[in-house]
């Protein structure tokens, strides 16, 4: 099989990271949320990059990883303490880890995009983190510009599972599986395979600044699904459409930053656990994600997320509004 050992070594990385991001959360005191203090993100995000990289650097160490963080912060020597806490969580996975080590590791994530690249979230949706909502760790292996293994792990995502915690593998050509965060039993999921079923759902943001959520409502109903939308953090929103709990996901740009550009890691995972289930993945001009740029898809603009099915009907709709 393809892209086994890479499969395998972005799954166990992965599966750490939401391992020390739920331990960081569930020590978040109810007082550190009403005073938006951000450092529960904060340790779980480095952590989890650090974890992450620790892990890629030393399987792939020719692969450059594009993360979203940097050490640069958390370098500073007023941030000393910080670093050592991040060591303390870290280390729990990855005994006698230093501080010094954390921050190179967290480091190895500043690498460009080139023809073969991981990108990493750390921490996706970290607003959902903080509500103790849906966030998620989000690893894909990016080969000339396309996605070929994607890894999402939801630790609050429950879907129709027995209890929450959800994790969705894709590997170019061989299907979308879901399973439990042990990863035991993955089983083989695809998008719903209806477009004019009264049930369909379709998910968007919850942060209304991160999207329009106007404009997403009447392109839903334009693309024939009647019930309100499911608001979810992070790129669960995949996870749902893959797993045919939604079948769309729109994400069009807000009107207050309509020049806003996405991040290839807010997208690479997502979109091959959508694709590989069977769906389709644009922009909102119905342009591919053009993964090959740099950390930021330039030439895309929104990103329509579907169960393929719906796909041309809201592109459609787009295009007739603009016209
Ligand atoms: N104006 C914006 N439009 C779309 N996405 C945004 C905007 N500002 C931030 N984001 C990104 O939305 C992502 C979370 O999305 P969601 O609402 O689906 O959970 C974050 O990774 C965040 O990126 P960043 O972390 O760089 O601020
Ligand atoms: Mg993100």
């Amino acid at each position: 099989m393809a892209y086994e050992t890479e499969k395998q070594i972005a799954i166990k990385a992965a599966l750490a990271a939401g391992q020390l991001c739920e331990r960081v959360r569930h020590e978040i005191s109810p007082e550190a949320i009403e005073k938006k203090d951000r450092s529960p993100v904060t340790i779980a995000d480095f952590g989890s990059q650090a974890l992450i990289c620790r892990e890629l650097a030393t399987e792939f160490p020719n692969d450059p990883v594009v993360g979203e963080e940097d050490a640069a912060e958390l370098k500073q020597p007023e941030m000393a303490e910080r670093l050592s806490q991040v060591a303390d969580y870290v280390g729990a996975i990855a005994p006698n880890t230093t501080p010094d080590q954390v921050v190179s590791w967290i480091d190895h994530g500043n690498g460009s995009v080139g023809p073969r690249y991981w990108t990493l979230d750390p921490i996706d949706g970290t607003k959902g983190f903080l509500r103790k909502d849906q966030y998620a760790v989000a690893l894909a292996l990016v080969e000339d510009g396309e996605v070929k293994v994607g890894v999402l792990v939801c630790p609050a995502l429950q879907l129709s599972a027995a209890q929450p915690g959800l994790m969705f593998v894709a590997v170019r050509g061989e299907g979308t599986t879901m399973s439990g965060l042990d990863g035991q039993n993955p089983q083989t999921i695809k998008v719903v395979s209806s477009e004019n079923d009264p049930n369909l759902r379709f998910v968007e943001s919850v942060e209304s600044g991160h999207g329009n959520q106007a404009q997403q409502a009447e392109i839903a109903k334009a693309a024939g699904i009647t019930q309100d939308s499911l608001r979810m953090d992070s790129q669960a929103k995949y996870g749902a459409v893959a797993s045919g709990e939604a079948a769309l996901y729109l994400r069009l740009p807000s009107p207050k930053t309509p020049d806003y550009r996405e991040k290839i890691w807010d997208h690479a995972a997502g979109t091959i656990v959508v694709e590989e289930a069977g769906g389709r993945v644009t922009d909102m001009h119905g342009k591919p994600l053009d993964f090959s740029q740099g950390a930021k898809l330039v030439d895309n603009q929104g990103v329509v997320v579907s169960n393929g099915l719906l796909h041309d009907k809201v592109i459609a709709a787009l295009q007739q509004q603009t016209s």
